[in-house]
């Protein structure tokens, strides 16, 4: 290929698949995950609209993205301060928030709902979103363990639906799991990839079994260093020592357990426990049931299986 056709090409091609169809998106959870989903969508260049229960976990939620952004273009603008504030100016003007997430769904091109990994919580939510929103508006879920197609059973758009499973902190995971049911169609699923690549994010293909891809191992392994302490074989600062110094990884199991947040590591387990109660590798913990009951829930409280500065 000449050189000017394959400069042209990939112009062509990069921006015609920019935004995969999808320009206007709805999230639905502003937490963790909700929050660094909507500062990506934004910064990629969507309109975002943000849902959460209260007015006051939606500025929370906003706070929390400027600060994200702030760490971002403290490294990608070093030698352009100004340019850096623009672009913060400009992501936050791409950012409107709601609490009615029937009314927010009513001009949008995608949902993605990253609400608490509760099945029913779920599925009353889409039932209610799938009479509000547009025919032609994909709904999907960034659930970390519940099968796709049980919480779609909820609409009368199968084929429109699918999983988006980001990983966190989102501003810096590069990967996207993207997930489809039986039912989805190839022009969703498709979109849903172009979407992926629109934000800046590696995607892989996955289908709707346990975990998908990333938890269906990595739940297991930190499930087992729970059980590890349990037994007393290793304290969780040795074991997290280990993993790092031995094995490579950014953070210890621990660490990652309290980044997560222990109420969604027990959602999880608990999830897969009673889907699945003959298999070993998805038994509770009573060290981490009784951390959650005593409220440690990792770095969103304070405190789980280390203290954190808040
Ligand atoms: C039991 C069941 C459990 C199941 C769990 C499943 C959960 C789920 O479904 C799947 C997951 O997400 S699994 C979880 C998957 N996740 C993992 O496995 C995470 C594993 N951990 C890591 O990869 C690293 O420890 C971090 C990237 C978190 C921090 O890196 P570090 O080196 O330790 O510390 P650093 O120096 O501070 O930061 C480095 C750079 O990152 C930048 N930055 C950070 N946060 C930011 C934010 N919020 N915004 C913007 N930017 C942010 C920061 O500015 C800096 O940029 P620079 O340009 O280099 O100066
Ligand atoms: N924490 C992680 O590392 C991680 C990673 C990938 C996927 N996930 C998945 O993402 C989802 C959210 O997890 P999180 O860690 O962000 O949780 P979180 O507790 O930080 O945030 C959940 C948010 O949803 C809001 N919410 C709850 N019910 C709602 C409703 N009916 N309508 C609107 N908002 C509602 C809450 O107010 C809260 O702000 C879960 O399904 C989880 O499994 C989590």
């Amino acid at each position: 290929m000449a050189q000017a056709t394959r400069v042209f090409f990939r112009h062509f091609s990069s921006s015609s698949s920019r935004f995969g169809n999808i320009k206007n998106v709805t999230i639905i959870g502003t937490g963790l995950m909700g929050a660094g989903i909507a500062q990506v969508a934004a910064s990629t260049g969507h309109h975002v609209v943000m849902v959460d229960q209260t007015d006051d976990i939606l500025s929370k939620s906003k706070a929390n993205i400027e600060k994200s952004l702030q760490r971002v273009v403290k490294k990608k603008y070093a030698d352009n301060p100004k340019a850096g504030e623009t672009f913060i100016a400009e992501v936050m003007s791409r950012l409107t928030t709601k609490t009615d997430a029937a009314a927010a769904v009513k001009n949008t091109d995608l949902v993605i709902e990253a609400i608490v990994e509760n099945l029913e919580v779920k599925k009353k939510l889409f039932s209610s979103l799938d009479k509000a929103a547009p025919k032609h508006t994909i709904f999907t879920s960034n659930t970390s363990s519940i099968p796709i197609k049980d919480i779609a059973v909820a609409t009368q758009r199968q084929d429109r639906f699918g999983g988006l499973h980001f990983f966190n902190p989102v501003p810096v995971m590069k990967l996207l799991e993207v997930i489809r049911i039986p039912a989805t169609s190839d022009e969703t699923f498709n979109t849903l990839l172009a979407f992926g690549k629109a934000m800046d994010k590696s995607t892989v293909n996955c289908k709707d079994t346990p975990g998908f891809i990333v938890n269906r191992l990595l739940v297991p392994y930190m499930m087992e260093a729970v059980r590890m302490v349990e037994r007393g074989e290793a304290s969780p600062q040795d074991v997290d020592t280990a993993m790092k110094l031995g094995a490579g990884y950014p953070m210890g199991p621990f660490e990652l357990t309290d980044y997560v947040g222990l109420d969604t590591c027990k959602f999880i387990i608990d999830g897969w426990h009673k889907k699945y109660p003959d298999n070993p590798l998805f038994m509770p913990s009573p060290l981490l049931d009784k951390l959650v009951s005593e409220g440690k829930l990792g770095n969103k409280t304070g405190e789980g299986f280390y203290k954190h500065k808040k």
